[in-house]
């Protein structure tokens, strides 16, 4: 399974809060940072651990575990994925960040790319690619596209919703990445939004409307 609908009750509380009419930005903003964090533990979960050897509080040599050197770049899909990074940097506050900008054109929902600033060995690093909303998955594939095309070899991809559109196009285009979610919704309006979804994050993020 590549697709991970983390059904933790915290998560699906936040993002009921999410779904409410009239929220705030305020509120908005700190529900995409607290559920960013609760999805990043979900998709660190396999990260591989090695043992290694500490002084205990006795003075007694001590073996524990320790992440294995596993270097992480954090992609935040600009700009709504900027609302999410707070949170996910709180689990892994080392993490090298790439930024990529990609902006859906309204009327043909096509992507239109314009920033990329990636880490320079982003081949030896697990991207986590973070943006609230995955709709039509243009905007997924072309940022996954620019990640495989820069050397990365390891993708995870982290959205607060899914659309099952997008999702089963992001997969055929890239089988290899698995996906962390707090829902799959039930379908895409002719818009190209998210239904329920969550309406506009990077407007509600940036309090843009
Ligand atoms: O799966 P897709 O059909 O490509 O749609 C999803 C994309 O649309 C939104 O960004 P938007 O283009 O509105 O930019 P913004 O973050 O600047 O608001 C969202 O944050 C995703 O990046
Ligand atoms: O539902 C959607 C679809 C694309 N972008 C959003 O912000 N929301
Ligand atoms: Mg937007």
């Amino acid at each position: 399974m590549s697709i991970h609908v983390i059904k933790h009750p915290l998560v699906q509380h936040k993002l009921g809060l999410m779904r409410e009419h009239g929220i705030s930005t305020k509120s908005f903003r700190e529900l995409c940072q607290e559920v960013g964090t609760l999805l990043t533990y979900e998709a660190t979960k396999d990260i591989p651990l090695e043992d290694i050897t500490i002084k205990g509080w006795q003075g007694d040599d001590l073996t524990v575990q320790h992440i294995k050197g596993k270097k992480i770049t954090v992609v935040p899909i600009l700009r709504a994925g900027l609302g999410m990074m707070e949170g996910v940097m709180q689990l892994i506050p080392s993490a090298k960040v790439s930024v990529v900008g990609l902006q859906r054109n309204e009327e043909t929902l096509e992507p239109v790319p314009y920033f990329e600033k990636l880490v320079g060995n982003i081949e030896e690093r697990m991207s986590l690619v973070i943006d609230p909303m995955l709709a039509t998955g243009g905007s997924m594939i072309a940022t996954i596209d620019m990640l495989k095309k820069a050397g990365c070899k390891e993708i995870k991809v982290i959205v607060l919703v899914a659309a099952p559109e997008g999702v089963d196009k992001t997969l055929e285009a890239h089988p290899d990445v698995e996906i962390f979610t707090a829902s799959l919704d039930s379908h895409l309006n002719e818009k190209g939004y998210i239904v329920p979804g969550l309406g506009d994050a990077g407007d509600k993020i940036f309090g843009t409307v």
